[in-house]
């Protein structure tokens, strides 16, 4: 058997980046910035006011206090975004708005609270220095500064920042293609009624979500039956052009109609294992048409959904050119004893809760690779290496939080 790290080297070395593509900024979010960014000019662009308030001249209201105010004419407004020229000189003020350009000869602003709020004459209770309230032109950004890196995801703060900077198209690894297919003739779509024997198709809907999730763009291809091979093939040979990666689900194992992996052994670098975990036995992994990768997972919806977490998320992470890695992974206190096989990775269902200053973490009681009410149900998995076989109530071990 190969071991889950052999299995995520092996997907990450087939997998490439995407090609980045010039989108406009709203489409580029959550994509990856595949050039640095760098400011055209200085941020602020100009010296402006802090506050509502008052420009002036500091020298005139060093000495002011609610004993002694000063007063000083105010000789027009300037709002935010007004273009005129102002200028100042000893006893006399301007009324100003938060963002306005500063006029020349001011060089601190009094906030409206510590004045009379005059508009023909202002008295002023309070002392200000030069400078006071006054945000100066590059005090946040620089002309010629980078300042978001190649390899940064564009979440909403870096869509501001590159707005502000005057970006409204950038280069970016956009967000992963990512076709779902669930494969198996029992599979029913949710919202019809199921017959006997029959079920509704889970896995499509958990898998497309964590594809989006993950960073992606899930697209939920709905369900292909199992008894004509040559369908179940054409319909993930349909995705090829359009996909950045293709997952599908069931149809792995060792049963006489498990047809995703009896057509697609052979083609392109496919290859179908067994890994040392539970759950996530049998899993196949490949390139078609050269370049996308084909996650085949297993069909039990535990499976399915685990193997995402361990093995696509990665992948998805990878092909945008980001560093592949797992879900945030603490260490927590189990609250009871736990066993597991020798010789696999076994990832349990748990309730992860922080109390006291440290992690503990509670198995769920369904732990079957079908019960997905205790998967729902759960926010983490808990991670017994390959090497251990017991846990006693206290000892600590690695948890994976879930999105
Ligand atoms: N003789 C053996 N039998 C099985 C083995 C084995 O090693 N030897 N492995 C078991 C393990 S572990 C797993 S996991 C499953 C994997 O089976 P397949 O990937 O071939 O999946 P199916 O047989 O198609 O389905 C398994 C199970 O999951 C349900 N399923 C499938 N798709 C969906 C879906 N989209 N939504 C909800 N539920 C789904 C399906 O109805 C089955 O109950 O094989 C074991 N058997
Ligand atoms: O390995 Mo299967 O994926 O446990 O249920």
């Amino acid at each position: 058997m190969k071991t889950v790290d052999e299995h995520l080297a092996d997907i990450l070395a087939a997998t490439r980046e995407l090609a980045p593509l010039e989108l406009a900024l709203l489409e580029a979010v959550n994509g990856v910035l595949a050039e640095p960014a760098t400011a055209p000019v200085d941020l602020p662009p100009f010296d402006n006011s802090a506050m509502d308030g008052y420009a002036v001249v500091a020298a005139d209201v060093a000495g002011a206090s609610e004993h002694a105010p000063v007063t000083l004419s105010v000789i027009g407004d300037i709002a935010a975004g007004d273009q005129e020229a102002h200028g100042i000189r000893p006893g006399i003020c301007v009324r100003i708005m938060t963002g306005a350009p500063v006029p020349a000869g001011a060089d601190a602003i009094v906030p409206v609270e510590w004045t009379d709020g005059g508009t023909a004459k202002v008295t002023i209770r309070r002392a200000a220095t030069a400078g006071n309230y006054v945000r100066r032109s590059g005090e946040d950004v620089t002309v010629g500064q980078t300042v978001l890196p190649e390899g940064t995801r564009l979440g909403a703060a870096q869509i501001g920042m590159l707005a502000a900077i005057g970006r409204s198209r950038v280069l970016v690894r956009p967000r992963p293609r990512v076709v779902v297919l669930s494969t198996g003739s029992e599979l029913v779509e949710p919202g019809s009624p199921v017959g006997p024997g029959q079920i509704w198709d889970a896995n499509g809907f958990a898998l497309t979500a964590a594809a989006t999730e993950a960073g992606g763009v899930g697209f939920r291809q709905g369900v292909i039956g199992d008894e004509d091979p040559g369908r179940v093939l054409s319909a993930i040979e349909e995705q090829l052009g359009f996909a950045d990666l293709v997952i599908t689900s069931g149809g792995v194992s060792m049963g006489a109609r498990d047809v995703v992996k009896e057509v697609l052994s052979g083609l392109g670098t496919m290859r179908f294992d067994k890994v040392a975990m539970r759950p996530g036995k049998p899993q196949g992994f490949g390139l078609l048409d050269d370049h996308t990768p084909v996650f085949t997972l297993p069909g039990n919806p535990v499976s399915a959904y685990v193997s995402f977490q361990v093995f696509v998320r990665p992948a998805l992470r990878a092909l945008q050119g980001l560093p592949p890695d797992p879900l945030p992974t603490v260490v927590a206190r189990v609250t009871e004893p736990v066993r597991s096989p020798p010789g696999l990775r076994h990832f349990l269902r748990g309730a992860l809760e922080y109390r006291d200053g440290v992690y503990h973490v509670s198995p769920a009681e369904g732990q079957g690779s079908h019960q997905i009410f205790s998967l729902a149900s759960s926010n983490c998995l808990i991670v017994v290496s390959e090497d251990v076989t017991s846990l006693a109530t206290g000892d600590p071990v690695d948890v994976m939080m879930l999105p």
